[in-house]
């Protein structure tokens, strides 16, 4: 053993950042890391700030590869984009495992900060709203709580004027079994309300998997996707019960009783309706 501390310039790391662009400058850690500003002096008021910070840039990729995944698929390039909604089901995980950290957080340590929150809430992300009409659960009253926000109200808009994932995924089922004319042709804006002849379309997809090859991997992948996102609504619920019982959200929902009913919906209902008959 030398007594030398081992200098890694003598092994050729860069040492010097003078006018070169370098690891913080790259990521914009300055702008990421001062974006902390709890309001009490509660300890756990920075582990909800970075739980939530951290699910929104994990959001925000979700919503990137979601787009690609959309318009590759519009394309009819199905293989690329089953490796996009592989990814984003992974991004899922990503935020399913994350529950596990802000569950140490209890409601003794939550109450000494929650009235700091005000009436904001999770309610009100406009990331999440984005994917939820992304893949296809959509709801014109859900942009109320961004009027204030002009710029967010057109990315919400823009997003209900265009196909869903879903929307997609039927139009490309449409070109290899019959899809009802009233659902292809479909107000996006809308909610969208199961079809039983889509329902019969995906079960002569899944009657002849080898015929269809592409379409079944396609409906689930879709499938798994909304697998790993029911599990980050049960994870939620489960964590808001422990946190809060069943208080009303600060966002002004019953809480509980809204996320279960959240629980309730199906992104893409004929794919888990047609299991029964099958
Ligand atoms: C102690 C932790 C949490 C509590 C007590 C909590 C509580 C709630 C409650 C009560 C609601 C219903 C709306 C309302 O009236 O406020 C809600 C909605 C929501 N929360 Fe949380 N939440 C927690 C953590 C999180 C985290 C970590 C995220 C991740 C981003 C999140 C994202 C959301 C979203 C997106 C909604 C809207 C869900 C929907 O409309 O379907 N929440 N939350
Ligand atoms: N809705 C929560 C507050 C809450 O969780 C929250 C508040 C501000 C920013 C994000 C939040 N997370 C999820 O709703 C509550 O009622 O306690």
């Amino acid at each position: 053993m030398t007594d030398t501390p081992f200098d890694p310039a003598t092994d050729g790391a860069q040492m010097s950042f003078d006018g070169r662009m370098s690891y913080g400058d790259y990521l914009g850690l300055d702008a990421i890391l001062t974006a902390q500003h709890p309001l009490s002096d509660a300890h756990d008021e920075m582990l909800f700030i970075i739980q939530h910070q951290t699910s929104e840039l994990w959001m925000r990729l979700a919503l990137h590869e979601l787009g690609i995944a959309r318009s590759t698929l519009q394309k009819g390039a199905l293989r690329p984009a089953f490796k996009m909604l592989s990814r984003v089901a992974r991004i899922f995980e990503q935020l399913n495992s994350a529950w596990d950290v802000l569950r140490t957080m209890t409601p003794s340590d939550y109450s000494r900060f929650r009235d700091a929150l005000g009436q904001s809430s999770g309610f009100q992300s406009h990331q999440y709203r984005l994917i939820e009409f992304t893949l296809g659960n959509r709801n014109p009253a859900m942009l109320r709580p961004h009027a204030h926000r002009p710029d967010l109200t057109a990315l919400l808009e823009a997003e209900l004027a265009q196909p869903s994932l879903y929307d997609v995924a039927l139009r490309l089922l449409s070109e290899a079994q019959p899809v009802p004319e009233a659902v292809l042709g479909r107000d996006t804006r809308q909610a969208y309300a199961a079809h039983p002849g889509v329902a019969e379309a995906w079960a002569q997809v899944y009657r002849a998997p080898e015929q269809y090859w592409e379409l079944y991997e396609l409906a689930e992948k879709l499938v798994d996707l909304e697998d790993y996102f029911r599990r980050w609504r049960f994870n939620h619920v489960t964590t808001v019960e422990r946190v809060i019982g069943f208080k009303r959200g600060t966002g002004g929902t019953g809480g509980v009783s809204y996320l279960r009913r959240m629980l309730e919906v199906e992104l893409f209902p004929e794919l888990w309706h047609l299991r029964t008959d099958l």
